[in-house]
């Protein structure tokens, strides 16, 4: 199976629409060279452009949805699409990542659970999501996350148990903390026994220089590519087999101890 994690450069002297149109593009160039493609998370506004979220926020099949169904249909790829902010029915905004079909349906949405910021910014704009999110493709189970949500693994575990073997991750991370965002994909790849797709952007955006350097790691924790800091696209092949080898071969999720008592205080 071939991935193409596009790192899309995210600057403010770009229009959202215009970087829209890129990012098509980008992902048509794919057709014969991928069979999935996968984009970082709020690249149309930029992850920490916090002002930006409520103007430029939309349907779930808004006009991020209608550009990218249309660039999944034409090259014939599943497409991770990253996240938009997302104006749900009532109003509230959330972070929400769509998954393609290669005919262009919407396989899957997933709302980020974990918000970053604590007191400010997405954890205050956006709603938190409540569901855990995997899709079948013909040769791996998708579990999905986004970017803040790499730092708790005990969602990564639901999606394993849910069934997922490749563990697709946009995101917006930021240079300052760039060792922690390599540190995580691996962490998340050894524990789970999964492959990680990790797809961040390049560029400054609201001030904050992003971290690029997206990654795909094996279930064993070794790094298969990694990109640069600049705008660019990372293609990998991988043996979606190699999940289940790796987890009969070296059976360490069959001991997780669940169901162990509360420490006593
Ligand atoms: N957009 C994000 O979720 C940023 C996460 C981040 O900067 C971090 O976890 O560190």
């Amino acid at each position: 199976m071939r991935a193409s994690l596009i790192q899309i450069a995210v600057n403010e002297d770009e229009s959202v629409e215009a970087r829209r149109r890129r990012t098509a593009s980008l992902v048509r160039e794919q057709a014969g060279a991928a069979d999935l493609v996968v984009l970082p998370e709020l690249w149309t506004t930029g992850a920490f452009a916090f002002e930006a979220f409520d103007v430029e926020a939309e349907p779930l099949e808004g006009p991020t949805y209608e550009a990218m169904a249309k660039a999944a249909s034409d090259a014939g790829v599943w497409l991770h699409a990253g996240s938009v902010p997302e104006r749900a029915p009532d109003g509230h905004l959330y972070n929400t990542s769509l998954v393609l079909s290669p005919s262009g349906d919407l396989a899957a949405a997933y709302r980020k659970i974990h918000r970053f910021g604590f007191d400010k910014g997405e954890a205050v704009l956006m709603g938190a999501g409540e569901e855990l999110v995997t899709v079948r493709l013909p040769e791996t189970t998708l579990g999905v996350a986004t970017c803040y949500d790499l730092r708790f693994p005990e969602l990564f575990r639901g999606l394993v148990d849910a069934g997922a073997e490749t563990l697709v991750v946009p995101a917006g991370w930021p240079e300052r903390r760039r060792s922690h965002w390599t540190l995580l994909a691996q962490a998340r790849a050894v524990e789970n026994q999964a492959f990680v797709l990790a797809c961040g952007t390049a560029g400054t955006h609201a001030g904050v220089p992003q971290a690029g350097h997206s990654i795909v790691v094996d279930p064993w924790g070794e790094v298969l590519a990694q990109a640069g800091g600049d705008e660019e696209v990372l293609t990998v092949e991988f043996d979606p087999a190699r999940v289940a080898r790796t987890r009969e071969q070296f059976p360490a999720l069959k001991d997780r101890m669940l169901g162990l008592p509360a420490p006593r205080r």
